[in-house]
């Protein structure tokens, strides 16, 4: 590592900043204090919700965040991967994977979700991607009423201020909302070949936020001029100093919701500020937006939730649930890695200087340090094992200009608990001839392999147990498989042999046994370089309460708890053709709507 690397770590890791600026959020609690709704979680959904909510002066809002607040290196979006390593990360892992994770240490996939006022949207790597019109119609079919796609559209729409070239027209965008959604405006030349040889091996130009997701596209991001935009840029701040009524509190724990057990009725909560222990009323509702894995903990905490698991950590049963027992996630490989005959001109951390700082800061979206983490382009598509109508694809390429070299084994390798090993054998080489190159980070929108999540003990500052059970079932492996020739198909095309695109071909280690290349060489690769993209999702599943498997009921009410509801990813039943973001800004919005027409 160089000494540039090591320090620019060291100050992200401390967290200072945030500590600093959250005193501008704190709004300390009062001891059984009340307001008409209390939201936990402050990540895209719980800021949403707080923002609508509050529109109405007549009723008072507690937004409870367990993070800090935002600063400077939050707003760079090619730092993405460095924030895993600070505060701003609740830092949680999978248990070690029996079929998946091979590259990391103690098979541990690493788990990163935001812990900051905007939540995982301030860590995240920016992609704006709504899903596949199918996906809210099977939400729908599945007794979901009110969230097909034509339903959800306008909910999407209604949150974004879209600034995307070629795109002013469409019906599919819209302008005027809160959340920035634009072109990265920093692109490398790999990526421009990209998209004609995408074209040229047959797949479309799209807007896969439009009519057709099938196709390759720039990516479209939530960034502002070049910087991120957040949930909290986009709809707390602007609000922050005008509404009386939005009491905001950082740096806070909720422990868990007060429910009376006899009427099951939420009526508050508990949280943990400064190391002491409040109780706060909610005289209409109790809203979690705590995300995949802390929406879940909490209702568990509370007396919702599984009973042999409730029983083995010795909570009382509130409510008999399916909390938790369903987790979909997007698992990834990473890679195939090529490189290219440029000089220079792809991602590398050792290009970054003070002249590129500064012009940043002076506000030119155009430098690297507005590439969104390196992603530069995605691209939606079939394989030969489909069995999903013609407009689902299976499969995403993501298109990165770097590697894990491109920091040279700091971020992404610890962010994504790869092992030393790994990066010396096959990475290594890279950083030190800083030879340009790319990557491709294959998708899975579908998999078969269903994971799970529970409580090992009832201490609320534990973290929970997550087993993802990545790629348990084989045919996840096939469709990797086939999204990753398809994708090296792609390199061989005219317009990416133009820029002398070769796979970089050194083998795994624990992988040499294969010949590089083979289908069991792939296979052994999938298995090791699995990496995921952090869609968790169903862990409070919607749907009706005659199935068996769900939390939450279509107006995302908690099934036999009153005054409870959750709203964020977590209760996404299916998983999205999508990463999933833009949902949990949909999510909130639609709930806010909801909520409304339940208390006007
Ligand atoms: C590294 C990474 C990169 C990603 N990149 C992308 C991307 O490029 N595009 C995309 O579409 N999706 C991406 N995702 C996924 C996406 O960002 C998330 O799915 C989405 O932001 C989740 O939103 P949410 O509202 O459900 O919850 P979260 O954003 O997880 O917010 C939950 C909030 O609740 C707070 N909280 C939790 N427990 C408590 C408690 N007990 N008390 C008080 N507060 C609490 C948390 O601190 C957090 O702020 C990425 C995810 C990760 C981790």
């Amino acid at each position: 590592q160089s000494s540039q690397t090591q320090h620019l770590q060291q100050v992200l890791g401390i967290g200072l900043e945030n500590l600093i600026l959250s005193t501008l959020y704190n709004d300390a609690p009062r001891q059984n204090a009340s307001y008409d709704f209390i939201i936990v979680g402050a990540g895209p959904a719980g800021c949403v919700l707080a923002n609508r909510l509050s529109e109405n002066p007549n009723w008072t809002v507690y937004l409870i965040e367990a993070g800090g607040v935002e600063g400077m290196f939050h707003q760079m979006p090619v730092l993405a991967a460095y924030l895993q390593g600070t505060h701003s990360n609740w830092g949680y892992k999978s248990t070690p994977q029996k079929r998946a994770c091979f590259g990391m240490y103690n098979n541990e996939c690493f788990l990163p979700r935001g812990k900051v006022l905007g939540g995982t949207s301030s860590i995240n790597y920016m992609i704006y991607n709504r899903g596949n019109k199918r996906d809210f119609d099977r939400w729908a079919a599945a007794g979901n009423k009110g969230w097909s796609y034509a339903e959800v559209l306008p909910y999407f729409l209604k949150s974004e201020a879209a600034n995307l070239a070629g795109l002013e027209d469409s019906p599919y965008h819209n302008r005027t909302g809160p959340l920035s959604v634009e072109d990265v405006q920093y692109r490398t030349p790999a990526v421009h070949a990209y998209l004609k040889g995408a074209q040229q091996a047959g797949h479309p130009r799209t807007d896969y936020n439009g009519e057709s997701q099938i196709g390759a596209s720039y990516v479209q991001a939530n960034t502002l001029r070049g910087r991120r935009h957040s949930a909290y840029r986009a709809y707390i701040e602007p609000i922050r100093y005008q509404r009386k009524n939005l009491h905001i509190v950082t740096m806070t724990r909720v422990t868990r919701v007060l429910i009376d057990p006899v009427t099951k009725r939420a009526t508050g909560v508990e949280l943990m500020y400064r190391n002491k222990y409040y109780k706060v009323r909610a005289r209409k509702e109790v809203i979690l937006s705590a995300g995949a894995f802390n929406s879940p903990q909490l209702l568990m905490l509370s007396g919702v939730g599984p009973a042999d698991n409730l029983k083995a950590i010795g909570v009382p049963i509130v409510k008999e649930l399916p909390v938790g027992k369903l987790l979909y996630d997007h698992m990834c490989h990473f890679g195939p890695t090529f490189t290219v005959n440029t000089d220079r001109q792809l991602l590398n951390i050792a290009h970054l200087n003070s002249t590129v700082v500064k012009s940043f800061l002076l506000g030119n979206p155009t430098t690297m340090l507005s590439s969104i983490g390196g992603v530069e382009a995605l691209t939606f598509f079939k394989v030969p094992s489909s069995k999903e109508p013609a407009d689902m694809p299976d499969m995403e390429i993501i298109t990165v200009a770097g590697s894990l070299a491109a920091d040279q084994g700091t971020a992404l390798k610890q962010g994504a608990n790869f092992k030393d090993e790994l990066y010396d054998k096959v990475y290594r080489p890279l950083q030190v001839s800083r030879q340009d190159h790319f990557s491709f980070l294959i998708m899975q929108f579908h998999p078969k392999s269903v994971g799970r999540m529970w409580l090992h003990n009832r201490n609320p500052f534990e973290w929970p147990r997550i087993n993802p059970k990545y790629f348990r079932n084989e045919d996840d492996v096939q469709f990797m498989l086939e999204g990753i020739k398809e994708a090296i198909r792609i390199t061989q095309t005219p317009a990416m042999q133009a820029l002398g695109t070769r796979i970089h071909d050194i083998p795994l280690p624990g992988c040499e046994q294969h010949n590089f290349g083979t289908d069991d060489y792939w296979r052994c690769s999938i298995r090791t370089l699995s990496y995921t993209l952090h869609h968790q999702v169903a862990t409070c599943r919607m749907g009706p309460e005659s199935d068996p498997s769900t939390v939450v009921n279509a107006e995302l009410k908690v099934h036999g708890i009153k005054h409870l509801r959750v709203v964020d990813t977590s209760i996404i039943p299916f998983p999205p053709t999508a990463h999933t973001n833009a949902a949990s800004y949909m999510i909130g919005e639609k709930a806010a709507d909801m909520i409304r027409g339940d208390w006007q």
